[in-house]
């Protein structure tokens, strides 16, 4: 549905993206991620016709970019959006469908329908008068009206409360099976992944990691566990042996000691050093990494932005309950 080819784009010796390439099939939800200046809004607008590239070929939807027709195919929603301040969301919904020569029968049924959804009250409520995340909600809708294949989304959830972030994402995850291509963009690593199929991770231009996050993590991070005992393994010299800075990994919580350890090997050995202090391994969880490690890991620096609420903790550590071991199941 979308293919880019060795994007470039340059503004005046500055290149702001650097031979980019990626495809996104039909239905899917791609995220581009990365820091401030990274290059993902120009890559936005290139897809949305409404920079051109330097160099390289981009297709949406079978048209190149600077197709005319392309854009009757894309529905993009802008980093920010200002909307006409006087007008209620229904009468701008509805200017925007008249635009696209949407039928008014269609265009009601579509701007309700969104709407909905996006469970946006208030429909007769002036513009000026709305909250942000009210706002953005109606510019979803906008990117709707003529009810494009491909969306293409600068920053959806950005700055919007965590009620607001979640709703917003989750919509945005909807679209796929509703047969939309979606591509957003993001400085918030939780937002695209709790959302994305796949992702670039854009630093400084390029695209420095690119794929499902699964696979990512995979390549880019380190699964970790959590051995939780009733005493502190730390009591025995049996984990010296085998790591030398385990102690900086254990920690007491609750009445319990948490030993955070790389491999099951040494998950072995916590359980030894808690026999030998008296005791007993009690849990052991694995936690895998989130994409914040992994981007620590591909370009040498922590990610900046990170999420500090709305659900974002249990989209961070995906500490999988089922990955629970109990004391009976391993001995089997
Ligand atoms: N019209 C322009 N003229 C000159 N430089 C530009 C222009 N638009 C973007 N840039 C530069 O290109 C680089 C990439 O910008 P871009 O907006 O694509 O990054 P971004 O990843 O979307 O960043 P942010 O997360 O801050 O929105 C930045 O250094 C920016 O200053």
């Amino acid at each position: 549905m979308i293919e880019v080819e060795g994007l470039r784009k340059t503004y005046g010796d500055f290149a702001a993206v650097v031979d980019s390439t990626f495809s996104v099939a039909e239905g899917e939800v791609f995220g581009i991620v990365g820091p401030n200046g990274a290059g993902k809004t120009t890559t936005l607008k290139v897809l949305a016709g409404l920079v051109d590239p330097s160099d390289g070929e981009v297709e949406v939807a079978g048209f190149a970019s600077d197709d005319p027709e392309m854009r009757r195919q894309l529905g993009f929603l802008p980093e920010e959006s200002p909307l006409y301040e006087e007008m209620t969301p229904l009468s701008y919904l509805r200017f925007f469908a008249d635009l696209y020569d949407v039928p008014r029968k269609a265009a009601n049924e579509r701007i309700e329908a969104a709407l909905d959804r996006l469970e946006l009250d208030h429909r007769e409520r002036r513009l000026g008068d709305m909250s942000k995340g009210m706002k953005r909600k109606v510019a979803i809708a906008r990117s709707l009206v003529n009810d494009p294949d491909v969306l293409v989304y600068d920053e959806p959830a950005s700055g919007l409360d965590p009620v607001t972030t979640n709703s917003v994402l989750e919509f945005t995850r909807e679209l796929r099976s509703t047969g939309k291509t979606v591509v957003f963009s993001a400085h918030n690593l939780y937002h695209v992944e709790s959302v994305c199929d796949r992702v670039a991770v854009m630093d400084e231009g390029r695209i420095v990691a690119r794929g499902s996050v699964d696979g990512i993590r995979e390549r880019h991070g380190e699964t970790t566990y959590r051995v939780f005992t009733d005493v502190s393994p730390a009591r025995t010299d049996a984990l010296a042996d085998i790591f030398d800075d385990i102690d900086a990994a254990i920690e007491e919580v609750g009445d319990r000691f948490r030993t955070t350890v790389p491999t099951m090997d040494a998950v072995a050995a916590v359980r030894e050093a808690a026999a030998a202090a008296g005791g007993e391994v009690v849990d052991i969880r694995t936690r895998e990494p989130s994409l914040e490690d992994v981007f620590l890991d591909i370009v040498g620096r922590p990610m900046p932005g990170r999420y500090t609420g709305g659900g974002g903790d249990a989209a961070s550590t995906a500490e999988t309950e089922t990955d629970r071991l109990t004391e009976s199941e391993e001995a089997e």
